[in-house]
């Protein structure tokens, strides 16, 4: 079994009276198997909470684990192996690359990813799921937001990453979107073994999680487990 945790886990922004304190000893868990929600207002902290989870930013203080490992320690070039061999982002902005088509989004995961590759017919099937067959030639400037939100997922399943840390993967999606995005990341959970951890305030997501933290001004607190 996979495992990805938080220990205790603070973070404070700014200095003297301008500090912001966005998570206040925060113990968390996500496995593989599950689809584990993070619900919660703008601002009580989300973003920062998957993004510390990912190795993106540190913490201030206490412990990231990743398979009984120590993640939080790790810097420069062993932290983005580290990721680049255990993490996939989606994030707010999508960050596709400009320039790139939506398949040469994906090939240039083979640039830096050399093994552990998804096989061909099982990233098809995505694509399927995820209806951007007919955009694989399309550049990011001639995509919706939904759209660009579908292919970001997309890249995230091509790297075949061991966790999936979803920043509002849904914001820009209908409702029937929304619930064959959600129904693919609960499959990917289950039958890949993969562990899903989705932050967001889109309630519509919750009949797919496993587990369902709240993020109340930066303490969590587990709803269902
Ligand atoms: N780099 C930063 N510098 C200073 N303050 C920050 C920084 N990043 C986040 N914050 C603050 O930390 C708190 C939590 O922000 P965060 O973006 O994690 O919340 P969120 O729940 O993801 O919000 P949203 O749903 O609007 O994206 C907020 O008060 C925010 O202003």
């Amino acid at each position: 079994m996979q495992k990805l945790e938080l220990k205790k886990v603070n973070k404070i922004f700014g200095a003297k009276s301008n500090q912001v304190q966005a998570l206040k000893e925060v113990n968390f868990e996500a496995r593989s198997g599950e689809v584990t929600l993070i619900l919660g207002p703008s601002g009580s902290g989300k973003s920062t909470l998957l993004t510390i989870l990912g190795g993106l930013q540190q913490p201030t203080s206490g412990e990231v684990w990743i398979n009984g490992e120590r993640f939080d320690g790790k810097k420069g070039k062993a932290a983005d192996a580290f990721r680049l061999d255990h993490i996939g982002f989606v994030l707010q902005s999508y960050s596709l690359v400009p320039y790139l088509t939506v398949n040469d989004q994906f090939t240039l995961v083979d640039k830096v990813k050399k093994t552990g590759q998804i096989d061909k017919q099982t990233f098809q099937g995505y694509i399927d799921r995820l209806g951007i067959d007919k955009l694989r030639h399309k550049f990011p400037g001639e995509l919706s937001g939904g759209q660009s939100q579908r292919a970001a997922i997309a890249r995230a399943l091509y790297a075949n990453p061991d966790f999936i840390l979803a920043d509002e993967p849904t914001a820009a999606l209908d409702s029937e979107r929304v619930a064959e995005v959600g129904q693919l990341f609960k499959d990917i959970a289950e039958k890949a073994e993969k562990a899903v951890v989705i932050v967001t305030h889109d309630l519509r997501l919750r009949e797919k999680a496993d587990r369902i933290y709240q993020l109340v001004d930066g303490q969590i607190t587990i709803e269902k487990s």
